[in-house]
């Protein structure tokens, strides 16, 4: 299998308004992608798409070769982002139910990680706390040994450290298994330490989705002389640009050198290239080329 999720002019329409609308992506296997937009975008919409809590309005969408939601549930790990648990069960319960209903259930990865998350076996779910609830729920989205793990926004609730943890554990478990996950944060740092594989997504367009070394090599800042974009390279895709009197910076992708002297050129990092992609829905109309024009 080499396409995990694939989805194709895919919408979700409520009532009158679309949540999601005509959204096209594929995620490759093996991978930890990192699913990053703005408020409303559309992520967790997409997310319980594919995984089967929702049908789509429009298009298709495909997890692991079958459409969403067909029998794949045993394959598929998804924490939503409210980490749903049994209020009345306590941890054990929880670890119990797990076993029983995941074939390929890991109990030793599961045991292992309760006793060091400090949680007690015998407490109710509804009576700890937010982050408690949410380490839980990772838990048996982990052991229950999943092909593909969904996390919506799995860190939020989670001091920094049990962050950074949790992350750790994430890519020991991606090392350890054949393991592909998607995960949907707004923290640029943690994607940056945890995913190889970023899909931006601004008001249900992918804006750039691609290897993060890749998208790292072929993005520049470009500072110096004032020009029209009109001026540069065909192969020089303008993501965003600004202006003084005097002075361009431009951040732009391209696969070609850059040969003109006039410029400074400078690298972007991770937080650089998402801002400016993210930044591009504000001014749709200057953004009229394709999206998958700037797609590798
Ligand atoms: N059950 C619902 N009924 C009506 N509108 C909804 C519903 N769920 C989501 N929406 C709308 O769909 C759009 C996309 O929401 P979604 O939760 O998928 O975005 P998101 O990218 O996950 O946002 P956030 O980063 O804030 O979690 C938003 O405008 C939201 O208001």
């Amino acid at each position: 299998m080499t396409t995990v999720l694939q989805a194709q002019g895919l919408g979700k329409k409520y009532g009158r308004r679309w949540a999601l609308s005509d959204c096209t992506l594929e995620v490759p296997a093996g991978r930890v992608v990192g699913l990053v937009g703005p408020n409303g975008a559309g992520k967790s919409t997409l997310l319980n798409l594919s995984v089967g809590m929702l049908t789509p309005t429009r298009g298709t969408i495909e997890v692991l070769g079958a459409p969403a939601g067909t029998n794949q549930q045993a394959k598929i790990g998804f924490v939503a982002q409210d980490t749903p648990t049994y209020a009345r069960l306590n941890v054990a319960d929880h670890l119990r139910l797990g076993a029983r209903l995941n074939p390929a259930w890991d109990d030793a990865v599961a045991q292992q990680r309760i006793r060091h998350l400090g949680l007690d076996p015998k407490q109710r779910a509804g009576r700890l706390s937010g982050g408690q609830r949410a380490q839980l729920a990772l838990t048996l989205g982990i052991a229950k040994r999943p092909e593909l793990l969904i996390l919506d926004e799995p860190v939020a609730s989670l001091d920094p450290l049990a962050r950074r943890e949790f992350l750790q554990d994430l890519m020991e478990a991606v090392a350890e298994q054949e393991l592909s996950v998607v995960l949907s944060s707004h923290l640029v740092s943690d994607v940056e330490r945890s995913c190889d594989y970023l899909v931006v997504l601004v008001e249900s367009r992918v804006q750039v989705s691609g290897e993060i070394d890749t998208l790292l090599a072929t993005h520049y800042r470009l500072v110096g002389p004032r020009r029209d974009e009109k001026s540069l390279p065909a192969g020089q895709h303008v993501i965003s640009a600004s202006h003084t009197d005097r002075q361009s910076t431009f951040l732009i992708r391209t696969d070609q050198p850059i040969l003109d002297p006039a410029w400074t050129v400078s690298q972007l990092n991770l937080e650089d290239l998402v801002l400016a992609y993210m930044g591009r829905s504000a001014s749709p109309q200057e953004n009229s080329r394709p999206v998958l024009e700037v797609q590798r």
